[in-house]
């Protein structure tokens, strides 16, 4: 019997996840890493899988081009704001995301930014590099982590993780706000409260929520104009769950002390956005999961998706 046919988007994927996949299936890999839609769905039609990196919009559209044969999908990320979940399985496809193996690494950005946010890492090194250092005792002070408040929007695995993470740097208080008070929260003693309540109380708001139609737009002026003026924001969550604009005012203003972003709407930012000029903004490039062991991880287990589903047995993520 011939391998089941499966489509993969580009050829910089960790080799571990692409050499899982041809044991069992054969693979067209699109040269590169820019293939347009394109060119994927040029590609795609006689695919029983695809398997993807990237932000490949899986939408209807994309689903009739690539007619009957197409049994499964996995995307290389656990977010999944860019697939049609819905319809992906209402025409009874399989469909897999990357959960799990990235909560540590994610984790860890979420607290380098927060540190760099609270003690102005870039603002530092700005000064350094333009030699305005100052050694003057009320120069350049930062937040403290030891007796804060924490707020955490979205009190997931990742958000769990983080929150585990600070721990040792003696947080006050854990509070957290989603749909409906966890379990998981008795672990660090987190306190479930309404956004407003947190917004008011935190002195670190996090956001670890993903962008669903709840979380669209969430933080916006008037979630900026209810946090503490000594309040760091950081999102590792998704870019739109901000609205930009909303979040540059608040900088800008000094309505709040500081940001630290791994996601940002849109991205990538473009070089020349006003954001990218602020002293109280640490930002990096949605890198939150780029560490080899865990972009390595996250490929094995997407393959693993993709085979177990061509087999018939469960995927080991499915959504
Ligand atoms: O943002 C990263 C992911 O969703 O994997």
């Amino acid at each position: 019997m011939s391998k089941p046919k499966v489509l993969v988007n580009r050829d910089d994927i960790p080799t571990a996840g692409l050499d899982l996949l041809r044991t069992k299936c054969k693979l067209t890999i699109l040269p590169g890493s820019n293939s347009t839609r394109e060119e994927i769905l040029r590609a795609i039609p006689g695919h029983d899988g695809f398997y993807f990196f990237g932000h490949v919009n899986v939408n209807t559209d994309f689903l009739d081009i690539a007619g009957p044969s197409l049994k499964v999908i996995s995307t290389i990320s656990a977010g999944f704001d860019h697939l049609d979940v819905p319809e992906i399985k209402r025409r009874g496809i399989k469909v897999g995301h990357t959960p799990i193996v990235l909560n540590a690494a994610v984790a860890e950005i979420a607290v380098m930014l927060l540190l760099n946010a609270a003690r102005r890492a870039h603002e530092s090194r700005s000064l350094l590099e333009r030699g305005k250092v100052e050694a003057k005792p009320q120069w350049l002070l930062g937040q403290d982590i030891r007796g804060s408040t924490v707020g955490i929007v979205g009190l997931g695995m990742i958000g769990l993780a983080i929150a585990n993470r600070l721990v040792p740097f003696e947080v006050g208080r854990f509070l957290y706000t989603g749909h409906a008070p966890k379990k998981s929260a008795d672990e660090i003693g987190a306190e479930f409260v309404s956004l407003d309540d947190l917004l008011e109380l935190s002195d670190f708001v996090i956001v670890a929520t993903p962008l669903t139609i709840e979380t669209h737009g969430l933080f916006d002026d008037a979630a900026f104009d209810k946090m503490k003026k000594t309040a760091v924001f950081i999102n590792i969550g998704r870019g739109a769950v901000v609205k930009t604009d909303a979040l540059l005012r608040a900088l800008k203003e000094k309505k709040i002390f500081a940001a630290g972003l791994d996601v940002v709407d849109p991205e990538p930012l473009p070089k020349d956005h006003e954001l990218l000029t602020l002293p109280n903004l640490e930002i990096v490039p949605h890198i939150g999961s780029a560490t080899i062991k865990t972009r390595r991880d996250m490929a094995i287990v997407a393959a693993q998706n993709i085979t177990n589903a061509l087999e018939g047995k469960p995927l080991v993520y499915p959504l």
